[in-house]
Order: structure tokens, then sequence, then C-alpha cells
């Protein structure tokens, strides 16, 4: 147990370098790290309840895994190969598509739980 839990830990060094670095390089990150800040703040603004909390939580978390996904994919893709590549080019762009469809669904939750408290308030 006590091996156990010394290794998970070990193993958050790696990963917080890891965020901290696409934080540092990859601008769409940046954007939702932006996002994420202002919905914390609207959040608290407007006194979501918990289960609100649960789904902007989860819809943003989603949308920061698939973001680091593609960075990891992209690393890796332009190891592999920085000629134009058509495998490369559909990896990629899958990749994005997965960002795109994470962004569009946190999009869809951000409306439904942040437009109706706005709009009472106008
Ligand atoms: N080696 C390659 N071969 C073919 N197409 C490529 C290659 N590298 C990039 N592309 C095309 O360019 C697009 C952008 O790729 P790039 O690696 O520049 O990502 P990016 O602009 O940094 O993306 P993001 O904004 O997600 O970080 C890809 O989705 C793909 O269509």
């Amino acid at each position: 147990m006590h091996r156990w839990l010394a290794s998970v830990v070990r193993s958050f060094g790696p990963a917080l370098a890891g965020v901290a670095w696409a934080l540092k390089t990859q601008k769409n990150l940046q954007f939702h790290a932006g996002a994420t800040v202002l919905m914390v703040v609207l959040g608290f603004w407007l006194g979501l309840a918990t289960w609100e909390w649960c789904a902007v939580t989860l819809a943003a978390g989603i949308v920061w895994a698939a973001e680091l996904m593609n960075t990891a994919l992209e690393v890796l893709a332009d190891r592999v190969s920085l000629e134009r590549e058509e495998a490369i080019r559909r990896a990629k762009d899958a990749a994005a598509g997965a960002v795109l469809m994470a962004a569009v669904g946190a999009l869809g939750v951000g409306l439904m739980i942040f437009l109706p408290k706005l709009w009472v308030l106008l």
C-alpha cells in the first residue's frame, strides 16, 4: 500500500511537468485556462448548484484532457516526420477534431447552465 502510494505520488511529477510545459507553449491550452478561470469566477458569482459544478468541471476537464492528448500526438508526429505526410495529416486532423468535439460539448454545457442564470440577472 505504502509503495503503491509512493509510486502514484511519483507519477504526479512528470504529469504536472507535462501540463506546465503544454501551458507554457500551447496557445489553445492558454485559451482553455482563461476560459476555465472565467467559468470558476462566474460559477461562484452565480452560485452554481453541486450538480452544475459537476457538469461544468467534467466538461472543462474533458477539454483539457483532449487538448493535452492533441499536444502529445503533435509532438510525437513531428518526431516521426516533419515532411508532409498523408498519415500525419490524418492523425493530426483527427486529434484536432477530438478537441473540437470536446469544446463543442463544453460550450453546450456552459450555455445551458450559465445562460439562464445570466438572463435572469440582466
Ligand atoms: N507533417 C505533416 N504532414 C501533413 N499535414 C500536416 C503535417 N503537419 C501538420 N499538418 C496539417 O496542419 C494542421 C496543423 O498542424 P500543426 O502541427 O501545425 O498543429 P497546430 O497548428 O500547432 O495545431 P494546434 O492549434 O492544435 O496546436 C494539421 O491538422 C494537419 O492538417
